[in-house]
């Protein structure tokens, strides 16, 4: 059992304060609906914990039945919303590279583009001719392979079209056991549908918005209760 513990962190652009005391334990097995308004912090916790940026306060460790210890480059992988491939290598030389320096078996490249439904005659494609939701598919299947232990989406599914996005649902429902998934998204509907936890990143803190025993109509509003919570400050 693998927990990511969030440990009072700060994080303040000049004078703005955007994570102000953010403490949260997450855990492996569920999927997290990170929600939150226009420019809450969102973005800034994944790039904190993915080490893009650094923290100015608090810290991330991850717990498993080794300890705890702080969390390394390893244990993330994060999927932006605008998907970073090297545009310059063919589906398949990206691919193979990866396959390379993760030690995992080349000949099931093939496999690999067929579980994501990349066709054969795209795979020898370069990527930068690759659609944005081509790309992002190329992004999380680097990131299904590598099976790090805390996976960040940044609004993943938007550019698929529905029928991928569906297929792709599935897929985070089939590996959610062995990871921490954190999926960040505007899209209530998505979030419902495939979260098990809804937090809510507002004012610099993180809170979850316990289900209970509440409908989904109940549950909505209670999530834009919090959404809007303290508006007027
Ligand atoms: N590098 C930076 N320098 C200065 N301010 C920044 C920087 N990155 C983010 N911010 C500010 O921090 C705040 C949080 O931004 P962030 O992108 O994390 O929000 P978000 O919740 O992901 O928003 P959205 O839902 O609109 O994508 C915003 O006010 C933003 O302007």
């Amino acid at each position: 059992m693998i927990t990511l513990h969030a440990e009072h962190l700060k994080k303040n652009f000049d004078k703005k304060e955007v994570l102000r005391d953010v403490t949260f334990d997450f855990e492996q097995g569920k999927i997290y609906g990170l929600l939150g308004r226009n420019g809450a912090g969102k973005t800034t916790l994944f790039n904190c914990l993915n080490e893009d940026l650094r923290l100015d306060g608090g810290q991330f460790d991850l717990e498993d039945e080794n300890g705890r210890r702080p969390v390394g480059g390893q244990d993330i992988g994060y999927v932006l919303s605008v998907p970073v491939v090297p545009e310059f290598l063919t589906a398949r030389e990206f691919l193979k590279f990866f396959l390379e320096i993760h030690g995992k078996d080349e000949r099931k490249i093939d496999t690999y583009f067929s579980f994501m439904r990349i066709e054969e005659e795209d795979r020898d494609r370069l990527l930068k001719d690759y659609s944005h939701g081509m790309k992002n598919k190329m992004q999380m299947l680097v990131n299904f392979i590598s099976s790090p232990a805390v996976l960040l989406l940044d609004e993943p599914l938007t550019s698929f079209d529905v029928v991928v996005a569906e297929e792709m649902k599935e897929m985070l429902r089939q590996i959610k056991k062995d990871h921490i998934i954190i999926f960040s998204t505007h899209i209530m509907e998505l979030a419902l549908d495939l979260c098990d936890d809804i937090v809510i990143l507002n004012h610099g803190v993180l809170e979850e918005v316990p289900k209970e025993n509440l409908d989904n109509e109940e549950f909505k509003e209670r999530i834009l209760e919090a959404l809007r919570g303290g508006e007027d400050d």
